[in-house]
This record gives structure tokens, sequence and C-alpha cells, in this order.
């Protein structure tokens, strides 16, 4: 399925296997075209799901065929908790990917864990002017927000996205890089994340999304139902491509 005005494409893949697979191809792809178009390539990541579902890039062929020094690695959310502790987005993800493919360590901006969630919020947005102002990451001619290559998310059961809720002020926010959030629904409550206009200024999109547990999210999203209110995953508009990786489980209500 394409929707050449919206530029959204949706791949259904049988498993989560598949869709493990199809994810790590279409990253190497974009790895490959943007460090070839700008030297660079800048990639953000989500917590929960998302970095098991980017494994295969740790794997054969494309631990040694992507050229992992051309990455620089950012958060799209992060919860406020030291980096070592369990809830920790970026022990996640080094964990589970960072560890394992050679991306310098200087390119690898981990949100500050020694701040408030205010003071957090607005040091990374500092990181990224500065990351703007040298030229590593590019800026959007139409809207002027910083435009990352691309954005790896996930999306919660309730149609979240980064730390952005259902019904939540932050949605609105329409001038700050990154924000901070001190009631966030989902534990922990204090949380640091980029805003919808850095999100939709960014590039390409994956949205990734397996499993029983937001198949109902999903249709909202995606099938043919009028939502009264918008869900947040709704609002993600990039400036090139929005994909969705679903597998058949979670498209099963599209599918009927
Ligand atoms: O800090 C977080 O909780 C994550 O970054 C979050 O924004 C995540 O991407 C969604 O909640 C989807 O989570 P799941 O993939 O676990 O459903």
């Amino acid at each position: 399925m394409a929707d050449q005005n919206n530029k959204k494409v949706v791949k259904v893949s049988d498993t989560e296997q598949d869709v493990a697979v199809s994810l790590a191809k279409y990253v190497a792809d974009l790895s490959a075209k943007f460090a070839k178009e700008r030297g660079s390539f800048t990639v953000v990541l989500s917590g929960g799901y998302l970095i098991d579902s980017i494994r295969k890039l740790t794997e054969p062929p494309y631990v040694d065929s992507v050229e992992w020094s051309k990455w620089h690695v950012f958060w799209v959310d992060e919860r406020v908790v030291p980096r070592n502790h369990v809830d920790s987005n970026y022990k996640l993800a080094f964990d589970g990917f960072l560890s394992k493919v050679p991306i310098p360590a200087g390119q690898v901006y981990a949100i500050n864990d020694a701040l408030s969630a205010e003071g957090a919020a607005e040091d990374y947005q500092t990181v990224l002017k500065h990351l703007v102002d040298t030229g590593v990451l590019a800026k959007s001619s139409v809207t002027g927000f910083p435009k990352f290559d691309l954005m790896l998310l996930g999306m919660g059961p309730d149609g979240h996205v980064a730390s952005l809720f259902p019904g939540h002020q932050l949605l609105e926010e329409n001038v700050k890089w990154v924000t901070h959030i001190m009631d966030s629904p989902k534990l922990p409550p204090q949380r640091i994340t980029f805003t919808f206009p850095v999100i939709n200024s960014s590039a390409y999109i994956a949205m990734v999304v397996c499993g029983p547990g937001e198949v109902d999210a999903v249709y909202k999203a995606l099938g043919k139902t009028e939502n009264p209110e918008l869900l947040p995953v709704q609002r993600v508009t990039p400036e090139e491509e929005l994909r969705w990786f679903l597998d058949k489980v979670a498209a099963s209500k599209l599918q009927e």
C-alpha cells in the first residue's frame, strides 16, 4: 500500500522476524544513501520494543557492510533516570544495539542524566543546535527545525509516540525542539522528548509495531475509521516518507 500524497507506506510482513529483516534492509539502504549524499547519517532511536526490532543490523551482512563511522545516534525520548538504570532508553539501546556495532562513541548523543528533566531537555536542545551549526545535522528548509535523516519509532497501545501522549498539552508544543514531561502516563513519569515540529521535520520515519498490544491503535491510525480526536501517531508526517512496519498480528484488524 502506498500513498504518494502524504508519503505514507504500510508494509505488512508475515512474522515479527520478517519485520526485523525488512527493517534492517531499509535502515541499511538509507544509511548508504545519506552517507553518500551528506557524509553522515543521523539516526534517532526510541525505547520500548524498537531496539529489539533492529537486531538484524548487528548481524552479517549488515554488521560488516554498513558504514557505521558515518552514524550519529540520538534519542527521540528518554526517561529521567541514571544511564545504567533498567528504565534507561540509553541502556536499552547500548545493551541491545550500540555495544554490538562500531559507531564512534563521540557520535552517540545520550541525554545528560546528571540534570533535572527541564535541564536535560534544554541541554539536549543546545547539543542539537550545535550539531546543526556544524552541519552534522541538517536543517529543514521548510520548517527551520533540525532535519534528522531517519527516526525509528515505536507506538504505544494508546497511540503515543516518543513521550507525546493523547490529550497532553505537549502535543501542541511548536517552539521548543526538545521538552520535558513530569506526568507521563507510561512510567517512569519524568521524561524528555522531541516535539512534533522536530519529529515532522525529519526526512524518513519508520514506525515499527508488532504483536497484539497495539492492534486497536493500528486500526484507529490506519483503518477506515473516523476518530473524533487524532491519536498522536496520526500527527506524524515526515518530509520524505513515513513507512509503517507491521507484522500480521498488529495489522489483523486492518485485514478483516
Ligand atoms: O521511552 C519509551 O517508553 C519509549 O521510547 C516509547 O516512546 C516507545 O517508543 C513507545 O512507548 C512504544 O513502546 P513499545 O515499543 O514498548 O510498545
